[in-house]
């Protein structure tokens, strides 16, 4: 028989983001999360959850890119927002749920959870590694960088019209070393990105692993790596995308071959299971892509990793 934990206070944070990529609605996912019960179904489980409300990011005027990089002084200050409350929200609670948004919340995260943990590890669950320097990126789209700047692989800003601007980003603390990182679920991985991964011997299990030795061993060989001691608290960065579209298919960046359902629940019950998860953050549900009942599947799936990451389904 097991004894219920005494609840433990957890905030849940609002990043509406969408400026690290370039599809509207994805500010929309945090709202369609509470709506369909976010916050009543945590308060279910052994959590005292508590909103901490919508973040607020105010639209900076001429935000031209930089070079190829996109709305980068909008990022810039947006995550630095995220970042302030992230970290007063893990200094003062037990737990830190932050819904978006967009991955490039990730740099306020992140940042803001290693601040209150700084030997906390991350986990980061996705179809792509978002680890794209800005220069590296094909794209522009900053969501697809956050990692980068959190392991302080970028470089000042190209093309940039001041020092000021290059600097953009200098505000992000390198907080994360090499071994404090894995990956679990790549399989859309840029050039650059391989060649870091490898060079850096970063943790990272791919799609290819999570067939060749099943779910349970990934999430077990991941842990043991970044923390063979099994005494670190775990930082879950979950982007939606990391799971097959057929389960989650209103995001933006869709892959196909992703994780099943089970696959999904059953890693964020892993991680569940060790009591040593601190923080969460659920990213990249876009409501408005596909139709209804897409994106409503889309957010059901998003709800059933919270609560699993919080033990609804440990006995
Ligand atoms: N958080 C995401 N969904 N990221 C997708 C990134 C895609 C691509 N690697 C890029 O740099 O643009
Ligand atoms: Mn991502
Ligand atoms: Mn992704």
């Amino acid at each position: 028989m097991t004894i219920s934990q005494k609840s433990r206070s957890l905030t849940v944070i609002s990043a509406p983001f969408s400026g690290g990529q370039g599809k509207p609605g994805v500010d929309d996912g945090p709202q369609h999360l509470l709506d369909m019960g976010l916050v009543e179904q945590i308060g279910r489980l052994d959590w005292t959850p508590k909103f901490a409300g919508h973040l607020q990011f105010p639209a900076v005027k001429n935000d031209t890119n930089i070079g190829h990089v996109k709305n980068p002084r909008y990022v810039s200050q947006s995550t630095k927002n995220i970042y302030e409350a992230v970290k007063k929200a893990s200094t003062s609670s037990d737990f830190t749920l932050t819904i978006g948004g967009d991955h490039s919340i990730a740099i306020g995260t992140v940042a803001g959870v290693q601040a209150a943990h700084p030997d906390a590890i991350v986990l980061w669950i996705d179809a792509h590694a978002d680890l794209n320097t800005p220069a590296a990126s094909s794209s522009g789209n900053l969501h697809g960088c956050p990692v980068a700047f959190l392991l302080g692989a970028d470089e000042p800003l190209a093309n940039a019209a001041s020092k000021e601007e290059a600097d953009l980003f200098g505000w992000v603390p390198h907080c994360l070393d090499d071994s404090q990182l894995g990956y679990i679920g790549l399989r859309d991985v840029d050039a650059f990105e391989k060649q870091y991964i490898r060079e850096h011997k970063i943790a990272a299990f791919s799609m290819h692993h999570v067939d060749k030795y099943g779910i349970a061993s990934v999430v077990e060989q991941a842990i043991n790596k970044l923390d063979p001691e099994h005494k670190r608290p775990i930082h879950l960065s979950f982007d939606v995308d990391a799971i097959d579209p057929v389960y989650a298919p209103s995001t933006g960046t869709p892959v196909r071959g992703g994780l099943t359902w089970r696959e999904a629940c059953y890693l964020c019950e892993a991680v569940a299971e060790t009591g040593r998860l601190v923080a969460m953050d659920l990213v990249e549900c876009n409501p408005h892509l596909e139709d209804a009942k897409a994106a409503r599947e889309t957010i059901a799936m998003g709800l059933s990793l919270v609560r699993c990451a919080l033990g609804e389904t440990l006995l």
